[in-house]
């Protein structure tokens, strides 16, 4: 499927895929960046896109970043809409609790999973159907070993 693409910041790469099959295109940061732990900034990457109607590009972390410096997305997954024709931006934190990390303009900091979405009619009704979870959740099938449910 071709998804147009605008390269606000001419000296940035579009979103690339690292390799076939990958479900993520990497984005760039257009800006260097320092974030202090703890931090956030809100980064720009460069692109505007045109999605078809019925299909959402999602803002994800890049796992090696995260495993190796603690850096994440504050709103993970972020939501571009069909709709948006802004620049995509990332909000990029700091979690690790004492290193700062420096990016630089460039640098591959988030990827963008481009997925199917229904959109739905809302039909209100006074009672749901039955089913085996019920209104179990936030851990209520146990949790790891030595963990509690959250409502416990
Ligand atoms: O990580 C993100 C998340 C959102 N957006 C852009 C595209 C999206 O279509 C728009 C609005 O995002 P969202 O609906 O998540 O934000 P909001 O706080 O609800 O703002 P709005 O009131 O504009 O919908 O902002 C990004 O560029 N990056
Ligand atoms: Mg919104």
């Amino acid at each position: 499927m071709d998804v147009r693409v605008v390269r606000i910041d001419e000296g940035l790469p579009l979103p690339s895929y690292a390799h076939p099959g990958d479900a993520g295109a990497d984005l760039h940061t257009g800006v260097d960046v320092v974030l202090a732990p703890g931090e956030r900034a809100l980064v720009p990457t460069g692109v505007a896109i045109a999605l078809p109607d019925g299909f959402v590009a999602l803002v994800h972390p890049r796992s090696g970043l995260a495993a190796r410096h603690g850096l994440s997305i504050v709103n993970t997954p972020g939501t571009v809409d069909s709709g948006y024709r802004g620049e995509i931006k990332v909000m990029l934190i700091n979690h690790d609790p004492v290193e700062e990390i420096c990016l630089q303009r460039g640098d591959r900091i988030a990827q963008l999973v481009v997925q199917r979405y229904e959109r739905v009619r809302w039909v209100e009704v006074e009672t749901l159907d039955d089913t085996a979870r019920g209104d179990g959740g936030y851990g209520s099938t146990g949790g790891f070993t030595g963990g509690t449910p959250a409502s416990a």
